[in-house]
């Protein structure tokens, strides 16, 4: 459904976007994840027909976007980053604003606006101009806006940032109701928002794509996937842990007490270390097998490659 070819953008001499290619199709939530000034929003800028590449193709239901924008924009929903708004509307009056932009005829537009605002849970706000509304609610207005016209295509920048953890979590759930059929890229900071939310994951950094898997994949390039971490209650003798076989590391993180054993690739130490635990009688309270570390494994993808 997306297509992306090459894709390049460049500032004067600075390369923000170099080279990104990918595929994505209906049901993919993806997330669009990479450090600050990594080349998210140019990429969705790009995507949205707002910035020309200067180099790169964009194809999206086989129409190029550099031929066809206004068909293709009229597939696409989009939330700049920071939700911007025309702040002296009422809610109501961007919305009806909005929706006529948008080329929704007259005889649907009342009933199409009613369902946004009741899926965003608009009603309380409808005769207050947006620039009096709380952070939430005016991200809230910015989503409404951006699926009003029942797009395919839903393209939110930092759809989250700055909102509390309840308006994070309906937010987040407002995308996953959404994405049923539709193609959704959500650009973040917030990594567990990927896992939380999203199959699909692409990680860029320095205008480059990084990584392109699901968030499963992304867990298994963690050093920690499948490390085995524990807790002693007290003080015990641990060093025979490192001697097992299949254990290739061992880390102590002294201020929480927590021990954890990295096993050698494709080793499975979790047996071996529970039987030890239980023969040396170790004060062991907690034991679990770790997923990974979303924050390490970040750090390692997105780390500056020295040419
Ligand atoms: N109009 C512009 N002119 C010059 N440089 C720009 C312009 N827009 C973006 N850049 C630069 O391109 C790079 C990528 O910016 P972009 O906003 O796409 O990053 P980002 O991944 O969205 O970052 P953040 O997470 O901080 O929002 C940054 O170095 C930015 O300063």
């Amino acid at each position: 459904m997306i297509s992306v070819t090459q894709l390049t953008k460049r500032f004067k001499e600075f390369t923000a976007v170099n080279e990104l290619s990918f595929e994505m199709q209906p049901g993919d939530i993806v997330g669009f994840l990479g450090p600050n000034g990594a080349g998210k929003s140019t990429t969705m800028k790009m995507l949205t027909g707002f910035l020309a590449p200067t180099s790169g193709e964009i194809h999206i239901d086989g129409m190029d976007l550099a031929t066809n924008s206004k068909a293709i924009q009229a597939k696409i929903g989009y939330l700049p980053e920071g939700a911007p708004a025309y702040g002296d509307m009422t809610v109501i009056q961007f919305l009806n604003f909005i929706a006529k932009v948008r080329g929704i005829d007259s005889q649907h537009r009342d009933q199409r606006i009613a369902d946004v605002v009741q899926q965003l849970a608009l009603e309380k706000v409808l005769d207050k101009p947006i620039e009096n509304l709380s952070k939430g609610f005016k991200r809230r207005v910015g989503l409404a806006q951006a699926i009003v016209h029942d797009p395919q295509i839903l393209i939110l920048d930092e759809p989250t940032d700055g909102l509390d953890p309840n308006q994070k979590h309906q937010v987040r759930e407002l995308i996953q109701h959404l994405s049923k059929d539709k193609l959704v890229i959500v650009s973040t900071h917030i990594l567990e928002e990927v896992t939380a939310v999203c199959n699909r994951v692409i990680v860029i950094a320095d205008g480059e794509l990084r990584f392109d898997d699901t968030p499963e994949a992304l867990l298994k390039q963690s050093k920690y996937h499948q490390a085995i971490t524990l807790h002693l209650s007290y003080q015990a003798d641990i060093s025979g842990l490192l001697e097992l076989q299949g254990v290739a590391d061992m880390h102590v993180d002294r201020a929480t007490g927590r021990v954890t054993l990295f096993p050698e690739p494709g080793a499975q130490i979790l047996h071996l270390v529970t039987e030890y635990a239980q023969v040396r009688k170790l004060p062991v309270d907690t034991l679990y097998i770790e997923q990974g570390r979303l924050d390490e494994v970040f750090r390692t993808i997105t780390k500056e490659r020295v040419a």
